[in-house]
């Protein structure tokens, strides 16, 4: 049996508006997780980064052990993260799929993917980031069906990454807990425009389908600059800007040409108001989660 494993995640972009709690995208960047166990000692010693909450990295690993009813092994759990924490970007979905891949494989594979992806959704509470996290691309989730959503090559996801964080807990805390019935159906008309824009790179189809109503009019006013960020990447010739995760990093959409200009926009608004951030142009990914 092996004693240890790395497992790296990479980072995801979810909601992408209309899409919440269901649409998510995997990134060309991400988190490294190496876990050794050891014979005896604390049950954790992480080397590497310091989390600022639970580690769910060892959470997803001592889940699974638990799980198949067995002890939890001390371990040392070595960090490498790339994946800025509780900016939108699915940090906290990295360290969870890392945990649960890395005792499964440590086990030797016992259960089903499928269940073990499904401790994991259960485990971050929603699908859209733990999905695309695990098996890459932009994927959609809805009850066990997973749908992998082509991409157009040409449509460019574009970062602005402030200095100040936002949990998902803080986002999710404002959202009310029943919404009017024209808000869901002008959502529902909006993913099936995002979904057709996604694939067809249709400049049209992405502005209409990017507007959501379940989710971000209650959360913009977590993030301050978001008026003018918005603004700026609109006037860079971005299709659209959206609250990327829980935020309150803001996703533009951008043809390649237009992608460094629109991230250059966005920083130096957020600079305008007095707010420090730094911009990534990234890239759709189609490497979910690798055990190495
Ligand atoms: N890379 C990580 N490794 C271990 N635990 C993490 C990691 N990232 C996040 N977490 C845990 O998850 C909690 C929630 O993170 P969250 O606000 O959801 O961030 P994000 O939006 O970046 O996923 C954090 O407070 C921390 O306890
Ligand atoms: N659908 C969730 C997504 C949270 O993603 P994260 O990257 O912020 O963890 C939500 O919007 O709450």
């Amino acid at each position: 049996m092996a004693t240890e494993v790395a497992v790296w995640v990479p980072a995801t972009t979810a909601n992408l508006g209309s899409g919440f709690d269901c649409l998510g995208a995997a990134l060309d960047f991400g988190n490294r997780f190496h876990f050794a166990l050891r014979e005896g000692g604390e049950p954790v010693q992480v080397v590497g980064a310091q989390i600022g909450g639970e580690n769910l990295a060892y959470r997803g690993f001592a889940l699974m052990y638990e799980r198949l009813g067995q002890p939890v092994p001390p371990v040392t759990l070595t960090l490498e993260l790339n994946v800025p924490l509780a900016r939108g970007l699915g940090s906290s979905a990295t360290a969870i799929v890392a945990g649960l891949r890395a005792a499964h494989y440590l086990l030797g594979n016992p259960m089903p993917e499928s269940q073990v992806l499904a401790w994991a959704v259960g485990l971050e509470g929603h699908p859209d980031n733990v999905v695309p996290a695990w098996w890459g691309g932009c994927r959609l989730t809805c009850g066990e069906r997973v749908c992998l959503i082509p991409w157009h090559p040409e449509i460019i996801p574009v970062f602005a990454i402030p200095e100040f964080e936002l949990s998902t807990a803080q986002a999710r805390a404002v959202l009310p807990s029943q919404i009017p019935y024209p808000d869901a159906v002008a959502n529902l008309g909006a993913l099936g425009c995002l979904l057709q824009g996604l694939r067809e790179g249709s400049p049209e189809l992405l502005r209409t389908g990017l507007r959501d109503h379940l989710h971000q009019p209650y959360r913009r006013g977590l993030i301050p600059g978001y008026d003018p960020v918005e603004a700026a990447a609109l006037a860079a010739g971005a299709y659209g800007v959206v609250i990327s995760g829980a935020g309150p990093t803001l996703l533009a959409l951008s043809t390649p040409a237009q992608a460094d200009g629109v991230a250059k926009a966005m920083v130096q608004a957020w600079q305008g108001v007095g707010i420090g951030a730094l911009s990534r142009v990234s890239r759709v990914s189609d490497q979910g989660a690798q055990v190495a």
